[in-house]
């Protein structure tokens, strides 16, 4: 999605001030970041949401500087791609000002990464941030105390709110020029640092009373234990459903479709027609597969209303800090598929687009489990937009049909995911998946977001698709899509038992996924064919941005080795289904 910038680094002019941000996974850098530069980048209440450096510029008084957001590291040691981001850029030197973020609630480890930070001769200034929720947990920390046993100025912030942000800014300034780091001892040992840290932590934290914990950190911690965690997870996965897949169907029928249907194509026609004359540019604006009229019902009628409730529902469920807590709940099936708990994340924005989902892999600590939920993602986790075809294409005829194919989708998940975890080489070294508190999501920071990934949808998904109609209405306008069709005819017709003009999907496909399914709303299919291309669609190819992603992050042939897998169990399983079908019902 359009928040994970792998830009370059930026040359900067020589008066302008490289500051770094640093810090443990979800202390909030990428809020302070936002709410500093002005750029939104993705913040959610879960380790490991930045998996790219950032950056953006900043301003104090006139002066300029570049701000630079990187992935939380647990220590400078890294063990994931993510982190060894953050750590190759602090190791670089290159920054005149390191700003690092500490976490009120978690002081004892925050201080232990300020130590390790502070061996590097830049200097530091140091924001203690999520003040709000460290009071609300009775914890308060005397600032000047730590202050001074850190040895650097230290600035208390709740970055949310923008409290101490201008501060955050002078100090940056003041600090700037200063010819060295903090001194601090370079030859404490792990064990030594850490007992410091505890013994920093313990003199200046005060806690005031012994309190009750609060209702949502009760509510957290039955979330997290299997009865009745998983109950709950299954609840919260249903509502979430049927709120995705009930309320898209009742905007799509009540609204979407009646303005579209009574208002725009009748006008839309009626323009294009007293304009041009009948013929092939007129069927392309037009037609069967019109690029004014498919181009503007596919994307916005029949997959905007789910993407707007997918992408609502998933922002709040990753403000809340609710994910990692499911995590907990499914990590034993997951690691039967070579998957730890806390590669939920990645896995169910998967559901919404395999982008973000393969970039967010980079927090997990091996290459075999990147591989593996990459594949997994790739192969047989449709898309918000396929999901939204799906509904279009079946919703009408047959709930059952619907069922059916996600009960596939998800036999090959497990089993894929079995399979792959005993083929590929390599561990997946069990990592401890940090549970944040359960927060109220901000409803700013909750709007702005959604409206982010739907505003990144509508650019990256239109345009290939308002083309792709265009190619299709050429192709079946020119009689083009005869040859294609008699060339192909074997395979689409001989073996997955659907009609030759079915080919325009597959062609369609290429592009984008959803669009290998769109197509065969035209074709008066029967259930059983619905079915069929429904399940060749949903394995079929990554599209081609996915393509570019496999490319970049695990090189062309892992990429070319993963699309051969997801075209051939398309067509197995597609034709499997179509020939064992029409042989239960020739028993009959
Ligand atoms: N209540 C409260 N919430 C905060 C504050 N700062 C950040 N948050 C929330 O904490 C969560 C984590 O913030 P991020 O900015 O994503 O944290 P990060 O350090 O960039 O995390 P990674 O990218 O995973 O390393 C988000 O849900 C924020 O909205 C704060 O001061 N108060
Ligand atoms: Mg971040």
């Amino acid at each position: 999605m359009g928040c994970h910038n792998t830009s370059t680094l930026v040359q900067t002019t020589g008066e302008e001030l490289k500051v770094l941000l640093m810090g443990n996974p979800n202390v909030g850098k990428s809020v302070v970041f936002s709410k500093l530069t002005g750029m939104q980048v993705m913040s959610a209440n879960y380790a490991g949401t930045t998996v790219d450096y950032v950056q953006g510029r900043i301003k104090y008084q006139g002066k300029k500087g570049i701000l630079i957001d990187v992935p939380g590291t647990y220590s400078l040691e890294a063990i994931s791609p993510a982190e060894e981001v953050a750590v190759k850029l602090l190791k670089e030197g290159e920054a005149q000002v390191i700003i690092c973020v500490l976490d009120a609630t978690h002081l004892e480890r925050s201080i232990d990464f300020a130590y390790q930070v502070m061996e590097y001769d830049t200097p530091v200034i140091f924001v203690l941030n999520l003040l709000d929720i460290a009071e609300s947990k009775s914890i308060f920390i005397d600032i000047k105390a730590l202050e001074k046993e850190l040895g650097a100025p230290v600035i208390s912030t709740i970055a949310t709110r923008s409290i101490g942000l201008k501060e955050v800014l002078n100090k940056t300034w003041e600090l700037a020029y200063q010819e060295k780091g903090i001194k601090v001892d370079k030859c404490l040992t792990q064990e030594e640092r850490w007992k410091k840290a505890c013994s920093i932590a313990e003199k200046v934290q005060v806690s005031l009373k012994e309190t009750e914990p609060s209702l949502l950190d009760r509510f957290s911690d039955l979330c997290l234990n299997f009865f009745p965690g998983l109950p709950i997870a299954v609840l919260v996965l249903f509502v979430c459903l049927g709120i995705v897949v009930g309320g898209g169907k009742a905007l799509r029928a009540l609204i979407l479709l009646p303005i579209l249907n009574h208002w725009y194509v009748p006008f839309i026609s009626s323009i294009v027609s007293s304009v041009l004359p009948e013929g092939i540019l007129l069927n392309v604006l037009i037609g069967e597969y019109g690029m004014l009229i498919k181009g503007i019902e596919w994307p916005f009628a029949l997959i905007l209303p789910y993407v707007v409730l997918f992408y609502g529902i998933l922002s709040i469920l990753e403000d809340s800090g609710y994910l990692p807590h499911l995590g907990v709940i499914v990590d034993g099936l997951l690691s039967r598929i070579g998957i730890q708990g806390s590669s939920i994340v990645p896995f169910i924005m998967g559901y919404g687009c395999a982008i973000p989902a393969i970039l967010g892999s980079r927090a997990a600590t091996s290459h075999k489990e990147r591989l593996i939920i990459s594949t997994l993602v790739t192969l047989a986790v449709p898309c918000i937009a396929q999901t939204g075809a799906f509904i279009a294409l079946l919703g009408n005829h047959s709930m059952l049909a619907i069922v059916i194919v996600y009960f596939i989708s998800f036999s090959f998940i497990l089993f894929g995911g079995m399979i792959l975890n005993k083929m590929l080489k390599g561990e997946v070294s069990p990592m401890l998946l940090e549970i944040p508190s359960l927060l109220i999501p901000n409803e700013q920071a909750l709007f702005k977001k959604i409206w982010l990934r739907i505003r990144s949808f509508m650019v990256e998904a239109e345009l290939p698709m308002i083309l792709a109609v265009g190619l299709a209405a050429v192709v079946v306008e020119t009689g083009m899509l005869n040859s294609i069709g008699s060339l192909v005819q074997p395979l689409v017709v001989g073996w997955l038992g659907l009609p030759p003009e079915a080919s325009i999907a597959l062609i369609l496909g290429i592009i984008r996924r959803e669009l290998a399914v769109l197509p065969l709303l035209e074709l008066n299919l029967n259930t059983l064919q619905m079915v069929v291309g429904a399940v060749v669609a949903l394995f079929y190819l990554p599209c081609l941005s996915v393509f570019g992603i496999l490319v970049k992050e695990f090189r062309l042939k892992a990429a070319m080795l993963i699309s051969f897998l997801t075209i051939f169990t398309a067509f197995l399983v597609g034709g499997i289904i179509h020939h064992s079908a029409k042989l239960i019902l020739s028993l009959f």
